[in-house]
This record gives structure tokens, sequence and C-alpha cells, in this order.
């Protein structure tokens, strides 16, 4: 059985780093990007990422940062893995020597395989909804506008929830999900029963 990742992102509080690992969460994002209602600073993100046990992964979220930001955040903790969300090439994202996720915003057009061949040196392709603000609007894209076989690994996100990520598996099977905004009962404060409807969800289309 296929075991697709999951990832749940923009946490702010310990109980929800708690309540997301033990919904099932492999990997938590912290989101240092001062725009978003779910930004917290470094030292908070540290706090928050000493809370997780062996091999569930901190992720760093940023877009367009500083790159005395980045450095101090690889700094802080250890493991991060970074999440790219705005503009930034390849260079920039291969310049901390940390794995990283690159964020791709997909509208009509979006052509995944030139994408990822422009990346070629990330863990994974991330595909979030386009919206004004970069992410994190709960916005489902297209997902007809991918191609029938997505190259793996790709990270399938944007206005994911309990509702549809079954039905998005089962379509992209995908190597890993992230979710934000469906999980929240309030901008950047997650929801115990949400996360644990969407691991759920997640394993229901694994299992078939
Ligand atoms: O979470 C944010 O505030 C955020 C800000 C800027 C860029 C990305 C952001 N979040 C990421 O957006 C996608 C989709 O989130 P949602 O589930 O639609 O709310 C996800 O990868 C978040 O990590």
């Amino acid at each position: 059985m296929n075991r697709t990742r999951i990832k749940i992102c923009g946490l702010t509080r310990e109980a929800d780093v708690d309540a997301a690992v033990a919904a099932g969460a492999d990997a938590i994002g912290l989101v240092f990007y001062d725009k978003s209602p779910r930004a917290v600073t470094v030292a908070r993100a540290a706090e928050l990422a000493r809370r997780l046990p062996p091999f569930v992964t901190p992720v760093g979220l940023f877009v367009n940062a500083q790159p005395q930001l980045i450095q101090e955040a690889v700094l802080a903790i250890p493991q991060l893995t970074l999440q790219f969300h705005g503009d930034e090439d390849e260079a920039a994202c291969t310049r901390w020597q940390r794995p990283y996720l690159r964020a791709a915003r997909v509208r009509e057009g979006f052509d995944l395989l030139d994408f990822a061949a422009q990346f070629s040196s990330a863990q994974a392709i991330l595909l979030d909804a386009f919206v004004d603000g970069y992410g994190g609007g709960g916005k489902v894209f297209d997902w007809s506008l991918l191609p029938p076989s997505v190259p793996s690994p790709v990270v399938l996100s944007g206005g994911l929830s309990a509702a549809n990520v079954t039905d998005g598996v089962r379509r992209l099977r995908p190597w890993a999900v992230d979710v934000s905004s469906g999980v929240e009962e309030a901008k950047g404060l997650k929801n115990a029963a949400l996360m644990q409807a969407f691991c759920a969800a997640v394993r229901l289309a694994d299992a078939g």
C-alpha cells in the first residue's frame, strides 16, 4: 500500500504541534513570512520544532526572504527542510545545502514538466493554487491542468480538506499532501479534530 506523506502547515501553538503529530503528520510547516497570519519568529519556530519526535520533519516556509532570515532559521533548527513559496530561482534555493521544496503556483498555462526541470535539485515540487499573496489562501486549483501522469515526487496542496483530499490523492497519487486553511478553526489556529479527519481521509485514499 502506498503511504501518502502528510504535511500540516502554518502551526503557531504547542498544542497544535502535538495534535498534528498525534493525527499522523509526517511534517509540520513553520511560516517565516511576515505578511502571513501564521507567521512565527525564528525563536518561536525553534521552540515548536523542539517538540517534534524523531522522523517528523519541520519545514520552514519562505517567500522571497532576506538571506539573513533563512540563515538564522537553518542555524536555529538543524533538521529544517526549506520550502520556497515566492519567486526564488534555483540558486537561491540550493545555497543553504538543505533539502528543499519549491512551490509552484498553478494556473492556466502552467507547465509542470518545465517547472520541475528548472528546479531539478528540489526534493519535491509543491503544487499550490495561484492566489494573491503567494499562498495559504485555501483555494483549490484545477487539477486537470496537470499532466495525466505527474512526475514523482510532487506535493499536492491548495485548498485541501478532509472533504476533497481523498479524491485528490486517488486522482493524482502525489508523494505527499500539504494543508493549512482546511484544518483551521481561525487563521493560524489549527483544530485537532480537523487534522484527525484530514489524515484519516488521506489514509482512506491510500487504502484503495
Ligand atoms: O500559510 C500561509 O500563510 C502561506 C503564506 C504564503 C505562502 C504560502 C502559505 N502557505 C502554504 O500555502 C499552501 C496552501 O495552503 P492552503 O491549504 O490552501 O491554506 C500550503 O502549502 C501552505 O503551506
